[in-house]
């Protein structure tokens, strides 16, 4: 049985989301996202589970940075995962007593609008995790009043739900991934993502351009392209990449070793199983029997047999 690290404590939506992708594995709590990939890394557990990105926040970015920059750690997996948002309380507590909530940053942000319109004056502040800020509030003595949080960490932590579905919005997703140590990759399903972080070798006019055209020039769709600062100085960006395709495919193996050429350096974080399941678009010209062919009939030419 597995043993998979994820943003505890009890009760995250990452520890949901952990439960549905790896029901049988032993789960370990961490503090923080950091902690999570750190055990990954060192292996205190065989991987974590972890946030990617939000439909509503977009990226999450401590992940995007400890992938790109941590010991390296391949995705094998991925979770789309709705994202309902309650608020919590002490048995008890009314509205007027409301008056410090905290939760994970990108939950306040998701429920802005509830909290301006319903507590205008409640000062809101940022908890490792949503599960978390609840186990805060149920805590003797807690300064804090209130947590945004999913509404089973209520049953965790012996609070009140005191609204529910407070998001702005009632279809949000957060897309979580799983990562082990480097190793074998998972099959090629036909659905499959793959995931790349870009280091550019210098700044010049059509740097990004170039990058991009090597997924064009082959048919290779992308489904996500963020760009982080280095740190050295206003200007300086890398890129993280999601593509369509598994690495074993000849388009994305192609692009792949087209960016290769391009970057000072190209962090592969893994080629995996699509959770929505759509079937990778594979336009004319781009499927391996095309690149077979091709690679064949310039093989006939150097050979002096066209
Ligand atoms: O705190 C949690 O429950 C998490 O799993 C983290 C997290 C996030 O990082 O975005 C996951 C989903 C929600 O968007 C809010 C918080």
């Amino acid at each position: 049985m597995p043993k998979l690290a994820y943003l505890g404590p009890q009760g995250t939506f990452c520890e949901a989301a952990l439960r549905r992708l790896a029901p049988d594995a032993e789960r370990l709590p961490a503090a923080n996202v950091g902690a999570a990939l750190h055990a990954a890394r060192t292996g205190e557990a065989d991987g974590a589970v972890v946030p990617l990105e939000n439909s509503v926040e977009g990226a999450i970015t401590q992940t995007l940075d400890e992938l790109a920059w941590g010991g390296p750690l391949l995705i094998t997996g991925e979770l789309l995962l709705p994202v309902e948002f309650s608020l919590l309380v002490r048995p008890g507590t009314e509205l007027p007593q409301i008056k410090r909530i905290i939760s994970h940053p990108a939950a306040i942000t998701q429920c802005r609008g509830y909290l301006e319109r319903e507590m205008p004056d409640a000062l809101v502040m940022a908890w490792p995790s949503t599960a978390g800020a609840a186990q805060e509030v149920a805590a003797p003595g807690s300064p804090y009043d209130a947590a945004i949080s999913p509404a089973i960490a209520a049953e965790y932590y012996g609070l009140d739900e005191f609204a529910s579905g407070i998001g702005d919005r009632s279809d949000t997703v957060t897309r979580f991934v799983r990562v082990s140590p480097p190793g074998p990759l998972p099959e090629p399903t036909g659905a499959d993502r793959t995931s790349l972080v870009a280091f550019l070798r210098d700044d010049h006019p059509g740097a990004l351009l170039e990058m991009l055209s090597e997924f064009s020039v082959r048919g290779v769709n992308l489904t996500r392209i963020e760009s982080r600062p280095t740190g050295d100085g206003i200007g300086r960006y890398f890129f993280h990449f999601d593509c369509e395709g598994h690495v074993a495919d000849a388009r994305v193996g192609e692009a792949i070793s087209g960016l290769r050429r391009l970057c000072a350096d190209l962090r592969f974080l893994g080629s995996y199983p699509r959770a929505d399941r759509v079937a990778t678009q594979i336009r004319a010209g781009t499927a391996d029997d095309d690149f077979t062919e091709a690679a064949g009939w310039l093989e006939r030419i150097r050979n002096g047999q066209a």
